[in-house]
């Protein structure tokens, strides 16, 4: 019989790519047992209004599913506590602190200091939050090898589809001159759903009931989210020291129906186009809705998928084509990041 390795994980945040974590444990739990020998289990989950959760023993991912499926909380589940994230990061019995609370790209708050907290307590993190990544990943991955601790954060970009780890692992050796792509699921489902004839107001309702829209989806259709991840990728993949404001960003809203009809007439679609690339020694980063011919690449990735093409001095061109959003991908980037503490770093 395989050694099985035991991961208790705190979820700070049950929405949407929470749940998504839960259904993948309560769907695959064994076959993650029988597969990689690893038993993952949710010991506590933390929400800012809809309660918060604890059992040592684990937490039963059915049972919190359907809690909020049926009731939209966990306030009647039992192992109440009256904890904020910090109690829990302080008192439960855990090993991995999952943070998936809302995403502030100003402050990058609370979720920073939640990570923070978790590394000083010997936690391992993974985070699917744009702000700690795209504000304070320095300090973040400085905290996290002083403490000698994993940190994973594939999640922050194209969601479940493994943009910095094909980056970062994939193409290791290459030099990295550019990298361009849609990298916003939501607004690429706006615009699909508005070149179909919907309006702007209903795609966005739809974004947001499908789980791929921000609490807030100012941050999806004024670029902010896809800015956030322009600088992931820049500092992430080429090693660059960019800031959000260091982008130049233009969202979606400026598009009307009639453009966005107009072009389909002609075969061409709009696209929202993030891109970062070396200029002299620097890095530069964009993000500009883009109309493109159908005959372009990109033209074709509909809905909430996502694409990102790698220019590399070795291999030319390299596209990654995959879920951008949604709750299920981004529980995946989550189980990814943990299978990938597992086999290659915190055995
Ligand atoms: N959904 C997606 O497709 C993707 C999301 N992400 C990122 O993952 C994170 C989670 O996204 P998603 O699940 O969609 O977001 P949701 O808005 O669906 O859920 C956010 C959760 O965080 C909780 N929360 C917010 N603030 C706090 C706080 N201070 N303390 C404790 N809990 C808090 C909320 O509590 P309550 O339920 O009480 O409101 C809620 O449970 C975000 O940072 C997002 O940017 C990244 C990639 C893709
Ligand atoms: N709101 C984001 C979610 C994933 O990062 C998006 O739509 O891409």
């Amino acid at each position: 019989m395989a050694e099985t390795t035991t991961y208790r994980l705190i979820l700070v945040g049950f929405g949407s790519a929470g749940q998504g974590l839960a259904q993948i444990l309560r769907d695959r739990g064994g076959w993650l047992l029988r597969r990689y020998g690893v038993d993952v289990q949710i010991v506590a989950v933390c929400t800012r209004n809809r309660g918060t959760v604890y059992n040592p023993d684990g937490l039963d991912p059915a049972a919190l599913l359907d809690a909020v499926a049926q009731d939209g909380h966990l306030l009647n589940l039992p192992g109440q506590r009256d904890w904020t994230p910090e109690d829990a990061i302080d008192q439960a019995d855990a090993d991995v602190l999952v943070e998936l609370s809302t995403t502030d790209l100003a402050t990058g708050e609370p979720a920073t200091s939640f990570i923070r907290l978790a590394l000083a307590n010997s936690l391992h993190v993974i985070t699917a939050n744009k702000g700690p990544i795209a504000l304070h990943l320095t300090d973040i991955r400085r905290l996290a090898a002083e403490a000698q601790l994993y940190r994973g954060y594939e999640g922050t970009v194209m969601s479940g589809t493994p943009a910095l780890r094909m980056g970062w692992s994939n193409l290791a050796g290459c030099e990295l001159s550019e990298m361009r792509g849609i990298v916003n699921g939501t607004t690429n489902y706006i615009l699909t759903q508005m070149e179909q004839g919907m309006s702007y107001a209903d795609a966005l309702a739809e974004a947001q009931r499908l789980g791929y829209a921000e609490a807030d989806p100012t941050g999806d259709v004024e670029g902010f989210d896809a800015a956030a991840k322009a600088v992931i990728l820049a500092n992430v993949l080429m090693n660059a020291r960019l800031d959000l404001s260091d982008v130049e960003r233009m969202g979606i809203t400026t598009l009307t129906r009639d453009t966005i009809e107009a072009a389909r007439a002609s075969g061409d679609r709009w696209k929202l186009i993030a891109r970062v690339w070396r200029e002299g020694g620097a890095v530069r980063a964009s993000v500009q809705p883009t109309r493109l011919p159908a005959t372009h690449p990109l033209a074709s990735v509909s809905g909430a998928t996502n694409a990102i093409t790698f220019t590399t001095d070795m291999l030319g061109d390299v596209t990654l084509i995959g879920p951008g959003a949604g709750g299920l991908a981004t529980g995946f980037a989550v189980l990814s990041d943990l299978l990938e503490m597992h086999m290659l770093w915190a055995r």
